[in-house]
């Protein structure tokens, strides 16, 4: 396949944008055509540490309008932080540039707004809280065994320099379990918190705690509870690398939506 799908990168000095601006520049059907940020604007990456490995000068911008008009980007890929990410998005789609999202923590008002906006503009959108396939494996799998359990608890575990709590990941892995569960309240119809926060956050009766700590990078377990048995579903990213695979898929499927798609197991086969 030809360099045929344009790219833009917001977030390119980022943990995330690092990965994602070797996988761009290595696919044979994707061309980075630019970056978004708000340092080093107006040169070109290669003449940032640790780009030093690109080919060619691809200019850094800050302000995503003239960006869109100079460099003509099919697909955003954002990997920032909520606020930027969502105000990204936002003008993604007013320049009919299709946004592909994994940067978490958009509120579900936001992500109601960019579901009309998407529609009305008829421009295809993926959010993605986990963009690695395994952990899509952990949500789904997770989601069956709610028809069987009713008792689940998730608990995230990210590196200390995660800005949002709980995980994008949590959320999205709550509600799909939601979908097969009764609603409930779990745990003693009596208890009471000693110390607030104790029984973590709390979706719908599905109780969600958050670790944070050096040494961790992205790993969430979905434990389930019934009398004398425990059911652990596990996923661990080890590596960024996981997941570039699933931004690769986004950014070639996007090309051919015209809605909001919210989670990357809504486009896997
Ligand atoms: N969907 C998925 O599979 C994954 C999503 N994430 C999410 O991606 C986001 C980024 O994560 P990390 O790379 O770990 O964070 P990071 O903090 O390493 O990178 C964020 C980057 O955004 C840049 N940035 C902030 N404001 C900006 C602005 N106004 N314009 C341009 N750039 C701006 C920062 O300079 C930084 O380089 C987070 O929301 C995280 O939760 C992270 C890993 C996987
Ligand atoms: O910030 C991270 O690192 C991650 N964020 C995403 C999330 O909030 O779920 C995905 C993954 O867990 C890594």
């Amino acid at each position: 396949m030809p360099n045929n799908i344009k790219v833009v990168i917001a977030g390119p000095r980022g943990r995330m944008g690092r990965e994602a601006v070797k996988m761009v520049t290595d696919h044979d059907g994707m061309q980075l055509v630019s970056v978004i940020d708000y340092k080093n604007v107006g040169q070109s990456l290669d003449q940032v540490e640790g780009f030093g490995y690109l080919p060619e000068s691809i200019s850094i911008y800050n302000d995503l309008d003239i960006c869109f008009n100079e460099t003509s980007p099919d697909v955003l890929i954002d990997l920032t932080t909520p606020e930027t990410g969502y105000r990204h998005t936002k003008t993604a789609l007013l320049n009919n540039v299709r946004p592909v999202v994994g940067t978490t923590g958009f509120t579900s008002s936001q992500l109601d707004e960019l579901t009309n906006l998407a529609e009305e503009r008829n421009i295809g959108v993926i959010i993605a809280p986990n963009f690695a396939i395994g952990a899509v494996l952990m949500m789904k799998f997770s989601q069956m065994a709610a028809k069987y359990f009713e008792d689940v608890e998730i608990i995230e575990m990210h590196h200390d320099q995660k800005l949002d709590a709980p995980s994008g990941t949590a959320i999205k892995t709550a509600q799909m379990i939601r979908e097969n569960r009764t609603s409930k309240k779990q745990g003693h119809p009596a208890e009471e918190e000693t110390l607030e926060g104790a029984r973590g956050a709390d979706l719908d009766g599905i109780k969600i705690h958050s670790v944070r700590l050096p040494g961790l990078i992205a790993h969430q377990q979905v434990l389930f509870g019934s009398g004398g048995q425990l059911l652990t579903i596990r996923h661990d990213s080890n590596d960024r690398a996981s997941f570039m695979s699933g931004v690769s898929i986004c950014v070639e499927t996007v090309m051919n939506l015209n809605t909001l798609v919210y989670g990357l197991e809504n486009i896997l086969d």
